[in-house]
């Protein structure tokens, strides 16, 4: 499946060390999977976890799913060894922690060659940095790291997330503007599923792909809130149908439940469309 054809609802992050969660998320419901060499693993365990990942990717079973290696930063003494053992992995693409700058991003190229890279976008010189991260061309998607930005703001976690959303609107022009993904922050609280739910459709209607979790319980919403609803994809299929009506027609605008519908307005209705087969073709092995 092409990237433009996958789903991104779900990214699950696991840590690399756990052989149990690196088994079950084989059969978990989410769209992508990043595979934690970073913050999740202890640092008496980073080099076990390199090979215990190696191996888990090398023996396969996680689908259509997309596959995502997060390494240590290139300024820590695990940063080389991941990425020259990543650079064999089979994963998708590489996830570079607190990028700064795009010359961060050539560093880790210089290593891994041509691969498709995802950057976290979590230290305030990288959000202001991030046009130029984003037009790299190894560049694939912006992962938002709101702890780690959280952290380095000073500000505190509020359920409005009103601290973090010039950082967050910041990476979603810049994603936009040079046709990358962008992938909201983690929700800490993974026992709360009805604050989760209000968080994923704040990131939604701002307009990212989808979000990163931490926890399989945090699936169902992720993957709910970010689907085309049956309104929608019913609204979708009723404006398709009346646009063309209009142009057969000789006309340039329809009219669907009093709001007049566009040329504009059907490029978005398809994407809906598209993304509805994405999802379920994700489900198909
Ligand atoms: C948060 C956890 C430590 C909780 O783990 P645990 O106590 O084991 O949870 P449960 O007992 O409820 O688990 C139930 C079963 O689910 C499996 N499991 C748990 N988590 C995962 C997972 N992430 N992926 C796959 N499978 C998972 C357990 O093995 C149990 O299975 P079973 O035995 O069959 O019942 C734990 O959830 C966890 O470690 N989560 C991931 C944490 C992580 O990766 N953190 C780093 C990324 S967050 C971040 O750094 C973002 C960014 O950088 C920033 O700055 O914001
Ligand atoms: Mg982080």
């Amino acid at each position: 499946m092409s990237q433009a054809a996958r789903p991104f609802r779900s990214v699950l992050y696991l840590p690399a060390s756990n052989a149990r969660a690196l088994e079950k998320a084989r059969s978990l419901p989410t769209d992508a999977i990043i595979f934690d060499l970073e913050d999740a693993v202890a640092a008496e365990e980073k080099d076990s976890a390199r090979w215990l990942l190696s191996s888990a990717l090398a023996a396969g079973g996680y689908g259509k799913r997309t596959l995502i290696a997060r390494i240590n930063g290139l300024d820590t003494p695990w940063g080389q060894a991941d990425a020259e053992v990543a650079r064999d992995m089979k994963a998708d693409a590489i996830l570079l922690p607190k990028v700064s700058s795009a010359k961060d991003v050539d560093a880790l190229a210089a290593i891994i060659g041509k691969r498709p890279i995802w950057a976290m976008m979590e230290t305030p010189t990288g959000i202001l940095n991030v046009v130029e991260i984003a037009a790299h061309p190894q560049i694939q998607c912006l992962v938002m790291g709101t702890n780690d930005l959280a952290s380095e703001l000073k500000s505190r976690h509020r359920p409005d997330r009103e601290p973090m959303l010039a950082s967050l609107q910041h990476c979603l022009l810049a994603a936009r503007a040079h046709g990358v993904l962008a992938i909201d922050g983690v929700y800490n609280a993974f026992k709360d599923e009805e604050g989760l739910l209000v968080e994923c459709k704040q990131g939604r209607d701002m307009g990212f792909d989808g979000k990163t979790l931490i926890h399989p319980a945090q699936l169902a919403p992720a993957n709910e809130a970010f689907a085309p609803s049956e309104e929608e994809i019913d609204l979708a299929r009723r404006q398709i149908s009346a646009y063309e009506a209009a142009k057969a027609a000789g006309k340039a605008v329809a009219v669907v439940d009093g709001k007049i519908v566009e040329n504009l307005h059907i490029v978005t209705a398809r994407q809906a469309l598209d993304k509805l087969d994405a999802i379920a073709a994700l489900a198909t092995e």
